[in-house]
């Protein structure tokens, strides 16, 4: 041990860091030439307890730090130090927020351990199978567990949208959509039920902080909220509250939890700010004294809270164990320019409760990030299409760039210049794919055969052949769960008349699934050429919907079952739709559009921001608390930190109102977010476009009063 100090501050409670330098595994790679690269505090996390001389574990460590630090390369360079120095990286469990983020962390983990192992390096990084989100890996342990804990293993998964359809069949039943006063509706019911679970708080709060108008509906949600539970439990469906919720629940029972928290000697998760009570909970049951546990986030980018995410996880992670958890924070940002992170700096600066602290760099630059004030949207489209242009010409690709933007809809008029344009891009956490409907139609056919008793599924399905309508498909799926061979009950079904043609091959079709004759994936074919007809029925612009489901089977020959596609895709769906006919290749260059949420964990060498006003950022949506207004705050933060070298915030000054023709000319004034006041302009350069040309009129050089109508009005009056 060469020296013991506490690497910065978190406001809370923890103990120095030990840095140990020599005599064991990890003390030889301490300065191996993979960590070479590493700052100090990085380093301290890595190596943090690895390859302790009496193969112990190390206690509980928390990485908190700022945008750009390092954080997601620390936990990448710590799995590999931990696999460097002999920990068996199938005991070890990796969990970040998305798939793709952790896809992307098992790549650099091989990369890092290459370095040392070389060859070798592939086989063990292969072996890192518990890799996913608390969602994906929640349903692999219920599914390994199924038995014991009273579930049927063949269990669906019902996305969000099929949990409202649930939810409102249960809502129907119980006749509450027929009551005088105007019931909540089934998302807002579902939001309600979520945030309850999710929060572990009880119905009455929430209620009351959340959804206040709601309130005098207590009773009969309680009511709701059983039959759902209950409605779920008879079709042997979970939606994605369930994976979380059964899982804590099974980390409540001692033996379980010493089972499940048993296969793995580490636990690391990414993004810890944006976990929710119930992620805590289960984390602390599968490690309860915090030995072999790691966990890194910031709290100036939590910018979950709508789905019950807290903040508080992460500022209480320390004082949840005895001895209590060894803190790093980093404060140096490799990202960003100087100009750039002085100005988010500033922006967060402003936040009412903040723990991190601001950030440096010595990325030095002339070039602060701008402030762009254009006439209308249609204008802001068309300059961010012109610098990105430009920014290509001097050398910077498309994929380079990215927009982002508070809500999916921001960027219409700026999908419509580049496709005009022809500039190429994909845009993340708009509409999804699988939320169109004949995405959802083939799915419901695979789910249904699989869970006869999914009813959300048959419904779904049933009501595609003509002739069949919900009562028919009610009676139907009714008669199915009744008896003991639904199959069986299913092809004698007296349907009516006009369906006569079309149920038989349906009922065929769903032999021909269950059965698995054709195995995965022949089987997603199967079903396309039995949905062909309906599609070509039902769509009018059924030959781009074609070309949609096409991409489905390659998608799905991606997965070794059927049981795994539907359960992967599910909980972590492809989330890019594109500008072109289908998704360009990966090997081509396109530009990222991208809401602020997506953008999560990411960076651009240059960043436009749009619709930088109030009512946009913060959202219209977002303003009712000062919490709400918090987080719309810290969602400024994180867009304006995924800037490497540029940044553009853009300022549309007026907004054409929705629900009047094309040419109507209704339209509001916006002004600057208020999250960027006066007296923080000296951080940006403020700019007009498109700027006034050279001897094009009276308007040249910095504008400045040249008439002052307000004083002339006010004058009338004196
Ligand atoms: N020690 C280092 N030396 C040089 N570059 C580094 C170092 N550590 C991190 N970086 C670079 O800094 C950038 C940010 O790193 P990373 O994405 O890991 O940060 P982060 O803290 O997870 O960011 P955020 O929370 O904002 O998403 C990356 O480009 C990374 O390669």
């Amino acid at each position: 041990m060469i020296e013991a100090r506490t690497l910065g501050q978190a406001g809370a409670q923890h103990r120095p860091i030990v840095v140990d330098s020599e005599g064991d595994r990890s003390g030889k790679t301490l300065s191996a030439a993979h960590l070479e690269k590493l700052n100090e505090g990085q380093r301290a996390a890595v190596v943090h307890g690895v390859g302790l001389q009496d193969g112990g574990i190390a206690g509980p460590l928390l990485i908190i730090a700022g945008a750009g630090s390092g954080k997601t390369n620390t936990l990448a360079h710590r799995v590999a130090q931990l696999i460097i120095a002999g920990a068996d990286p199938r005991r070890i469990l990796l969990m970040t927020f998305s798939r793709r983020a952790a896809s992307e962390m098992a790549k650099r983990v091989e990369r890092i351990c290459a370095k040392v192992l070389g060859d070798k390096a592939g086989i063990l990084t292969d072996a890192l199978a518990w890799s996913g989100t608390f969602h994906g890996v929640g349903a692999r342990i219920l599914r390994e567990y199924a038995i014991e804990l009273g579930l049927d293993p063949q269990f669906t998964i019902h996305d969000r949208e099929d949990s409202a359809d649930l939810m409102n069949l249960v809502r129907h039943d119980l006749g509450f959509s027929k009551t005088e006063k105007r019931f909540p509706t089934k998302g807002t019911c579902l939001s309600i039920y979520s945030r309850t679970v999710n929060a572990q708080a009880p119905l009455d709060e929430v209620l009351r902080a959340n959804y206040p108008w709601c309130a005098a509906w207590e009773k009969e949600l309680r009511e709701l909220f059983s039959g759902y539970v209950e409605a779920k439990q008879i079709q042997n469906v979970l939606d994605y509250d369930d994976l979380l919720l059964y899982w804590a629940q099974t980390m409540g029972d001692a033996t379980f939890a010493d089972e499940i928290g048993g296969k793995w000697d580490h636990v690391l998760v990414d993004e810890y700010q944006d976990t929710n009570r119930l992620q805590a909970t289960i984390l602390t049951g599968l490690k309860p004294g915090g030995r072999g546990l790691t966990v890194v986030g910031d709290d100036a980018q939590a910018i979950y809270s709508f789905r019950a995410a807290t903040v508080r996880n992460i500022l209480d992670f320390p004082n949840e164990f005895s001895p209590v958890a060894d803190v790093i924070t980093l404060d140096r940002n490799y990202r960003s320019t100087q100009p750039i992170l002085a100005a988010a700096n500033a922006v967060i600066g402003l936040a009412k409760e903040r723990f991190t602290k601001n950030l440096w760099t010595d990325r030095a630059s002339n070039e602060r990030p701008r402030l762009v004030t254009v006439r209308d949207e249609a204008d802001q489209a068309r300059f961010v299409a012109d610098e990105v242009l430009e920014n290509r010409e001097t050398g910077m690709r498309l994929k380079d760039q990215a927009i982002l933007f508070r809500t999916s809809h921001h960027s219409g008029p700026l999908e419509v210049e580049l496709t005009r344009r022809n500039i190429p891009f994909v845009k993340f956490g708009g509409l999804k794919f699988l939320d169109s409907a004949h995405v959802k139609d083939m799915l419901a056919a695979l789910r249904f055969a699989n869970n006869m008793r999914d009813r959300v599924a048959g419904f779904r399905l049933m009501q595609l052949l003509s002739g069949v309508g919900p009562a028919t498909a009610q009676a139907a799926l009714d008669a199915a769960a009744d008896s003991a061979n639904p199959m069986e009950t299913l092809s004698r079904f007296p349907c009516p008349a006009r369906a006569q043609a079309d149920w038989p091959k349906f009922v065929a079709l769903l032999a021909a699934l269950r059965s698995g004759a054709s195995g995965w994936p022949a089987e997603i074919g199967q079903v396309r050429v039995w949905y062909d007809p309906h599609l070509e029925r039902i769509h009018e612009d059924f030959e781009m919907r074609r070309a949609d489901l096409l991409q489905l089977e390659d998608i799905a020959a991606g997965y070794p079952t059927r049981e795994r596609f539907l359960t992967e895709l599910t909980l972590d769906p492809p989330d890019a739709t594109s500008g072109q006919a289908g998704v360009p290749l990966l090997d081509e260059d396109y530009l990222i559009l991208s809401t602020i949420h997506s953008a999560k964990g990411q960076e651009w060498r240059s960043v436009f921001v749009l619709n930088t006003v109030d009512g946009c950022i913060p959202s219209d949506l977002g303003v009712g608390t000062s919490d709400e207004i918090e987080e719309e705050r810290r969602l400024l933060y994180v867009a304006m930190t995924r800037a490497r070298d540029s940044l553009n915030l853009v300022v549309p000054q007026r907004f054409f109102t929705h629900g009047q023709s094309s040419t109507g000319d209704r339209h509001v004034y916006a002004s600057r977010t208020r999250f960027i006041p006066a007296s923080l302009i000296k951080l940006f350069e403020c700019r007009a476009w498109p700027m006034v040309a050279a001897g094009a009129g009276p308007h040249v050089g910095p504008r400045q009063l040249r008439l002052d109508v307000g004083a002339r009005m006010r004058g009338m009056w004196r």
